[in-house]
């Protein structure tokens, strides 16, 4: 059996979705039946017996279209009072979509602070444990409205990693705007090659995430892929990144399929998830 077919056996799973796979591109409302599509790969996964969780991103984008702002808001304030509007509007539609299903969806929403503090993570850990023992799939998010700039993770790639350590899941699949890992970013250079596998993360590949930040829709652009990559890999889960634009790509990856770019979980033994969070990885 090749290393992709194992992960047809992994067991708990998160799922990121960046706020560019939520929406459309030209005018940045919420993709409707994209959102449809993915609450029904995830109910099935969850038939089929495995733990979900969900992280969603959208916050922001989702606050920034029902406040009538045009750009990203770029104010601290500005953001958390959009991220405060658009929480509870996509978490209003995820319910909604859930509920066609009857799967029981729950929000957490977290801060760097949840999981420094020791009472907190603990806390935070005991509460996955128990939604996922009731069948229930988390929807997490930042607590965009109340971090400040020290406590933020500051972009959901980093986030989902921390939060497949904490609830020890054997995969983290981050679905983005592009098929993978590439030897450069393919927006900025079409020499770019695509990369199927990932074994081992040395600085050279580190590097290959430099080139561009992120879009205008999102925040994270590739570094923030590859540190959640050395996280989640060294906390003992496998992780992919894949193109969200057919979240049916969600099944094939599970069916062992070869889809995106794979690392290799190689659990560190002394895999400290506090020193992670307080080190800024
Ligand atoms: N080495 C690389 N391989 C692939 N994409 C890269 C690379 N370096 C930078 N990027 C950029 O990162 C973007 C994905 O990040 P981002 O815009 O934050 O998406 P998302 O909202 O899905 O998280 C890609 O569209 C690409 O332009
Ligand atoms: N917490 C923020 C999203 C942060 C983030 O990482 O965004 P993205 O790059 O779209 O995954 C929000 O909900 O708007």
């Amino acid at each position: 059996m090749n290393y992709r077919e194992q992960l047809k056996d992994r067991q708990r799973i998160v799922i990121k979705i960046g706020s560019s796979s939520l929406t459309h591109p030209t005018t940045g409302n919420l993709n409707l039946i994209k959102l449809e599509k993915l609450i029904r790969e995830l109910v099935d996964l969850r038939n089929q017996g495995k733990d979900i969780i969900l992280v969603s991103s959208g916050a922001i984008a989702v606050g920034k279209k029902a406040a009538g702002l045009k750009d990203r808001p770029d104010r601290i304030a500005q953001k958390q009072a959009c991220a405060a509007i658009g929480q509870c509007r996509l978490m209003m539609t995820y319910q909604k979509l859930f509920g066609e299903y009857n799967q029981i969806a729950a929000q957490i929403l977290m801060t760097k602070n949840t999981m420094l503090e020791e009472a907190t993570r603990v806390n935070a850990h005991n509460t996955f444990q128990e939604l996922l023992n009731m069948g229930v799939i988390p929807i997490v998010n930042e607590n965009d409205t109340v971090s400040t700039y020290e406590m933020r993770f500051g972009d959901n790639d980093t986030l989902s990693a921390i939060v497949a350590a904490l609830v020890e899941a054997d995969l983290l699949i981050l679905l983005s705007d592009i098929d993978g890992l590439f030897t450069d970013d393919p927006h900025k250079t079409s020499k770019a090659t695509f990369i199927d596998m990932v074994d081992h993360m040395d600085e050279r590949l580190m590097q290959m995430g430099k080139a561009s930040t992120g879009t205008n829709v999102g925040t994270g652009g590739m570094v923030t892929k590859l540190t959640a990559a050395r996280i989640a890999t060294e906390s003992g889960a496998d992780m992919v990144i894949a193109n969200g634009k057919d979240v049916h790509v969600i099944h094939r990856i599970m069916e062992g399929k070869q889809f995106g770019t794979l690392f290799v979980a190689h659990r560190k033994e002394e895999f400290s998830l506090a020193d992670y969070v307080e080190a800024g990885y």
